[in-house]
């Protein structure tokens, strides 16, 4: 669910971790909008669970019904989580990701856009991000920054891991929408300083600053991947 910007030379890219899949991006691009149509219908179904004042009964029948439902999706699965994969276009995907994951409905989804000065994201946060009484939770708050501003140190060119990610609550952030925006201050050899914010319609609510460091050794030449 990111944007991209136009794609560098495959070989300037370093994207350690990936996986190179050569699944067609029209195929990608299909499935992904099934899994995160279901995903939909999933993170849906968080906040009408947190919000209901059915009784209990009706509770338990939508329980059992639900229960049918998993044993459904656990008729086929991956061994493991899904990973970040790309192909030859340098289409990626990330499906299971925690902030963006099309098929993840703990994913509010972030939408990260590419930007003359670094990236944002409009969002709307509801029930399943509540910390304090109608205010975001600070570990979410810290959550959707990491990723932005790891997407902004990556620049879409290299792989970036967070080193040092340091918040500064300024008040409390509301539920509903809010506006993220990521800049990269300065860079030292691997190390990228990104700083951030979140804000409501009245202004900042939380501000970052990051070290984000392109591990040593890390690169890997995407051509040399093998198909999985
Ligand atoms: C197409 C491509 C698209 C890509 C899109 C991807 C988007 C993804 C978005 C995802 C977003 C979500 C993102 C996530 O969630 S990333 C997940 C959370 N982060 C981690 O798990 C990272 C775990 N740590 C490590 O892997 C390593 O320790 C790292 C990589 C951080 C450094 O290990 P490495 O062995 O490479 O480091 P070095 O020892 O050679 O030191 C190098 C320099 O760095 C300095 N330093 C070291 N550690 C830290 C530190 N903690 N803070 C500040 N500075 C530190 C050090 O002093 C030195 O500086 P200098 O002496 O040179 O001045």
């Amino acid at each position: 669910m990111t944007s991209r910007p136009p794609f560098p030379e495959v070989s300037a890219l370093s994207i350690g971790g990936f996986v190179r899949d050569d699944t067609p991006t029209p195929e990608v691009d299909r499935r992904e909008a099934v899994l995160a149509s279901l995903a939909g219908t999933v993170r849906e179904l968080v906040d009408a669970a947190i919000r209901t004042t059915v009784d209990d009964g009706e509770v338990h029948r939508i329980r059992d019904d639900l229960a049918g439902l998993v044993d459904r999706l656990r008729a086929s699965q991956l061994p493991g989580p899904a990973g970040v994969r790309f192909n030859g276009e340098m289409r990626a995907w990330n499906w299971g990701n925690a902030v963006v994951g099309a098929a993840n409905a703990i994913a509010p989804p972030l939408e990260v856009v590419h930007d003359a000065s670094g990236c944002h994201a409009d969002v709307v946060l509801g029930a399943a991000y509540e910390g304090p009484p109608g205010l975001v939770h600070g570990g979410v708050s810290a959550m959707l920054l990491d990723h932005i501003m790891g997407v902004t140190a990556s620049a879409m060119r290299r792989t970036t891991f967070t080193g040092t990610l340091t918040m500064r609550y300024r008040r409390g952030t509301p539920l509903g929408p809010l506006r993220l925006e990521a800049s990269i201050a300065r860079e030292e050899g691997r190390k990228v300083f990104v700083v951030a914010s979140i804000a409501d319609a009245d202004g900042v609510t939380v501000e970052a600053d990051g070290i984000f460091i392109e591990p040593a050794g890390l690169r890997i030449d995407p051509q040399e991947q093998t198909s999985a």
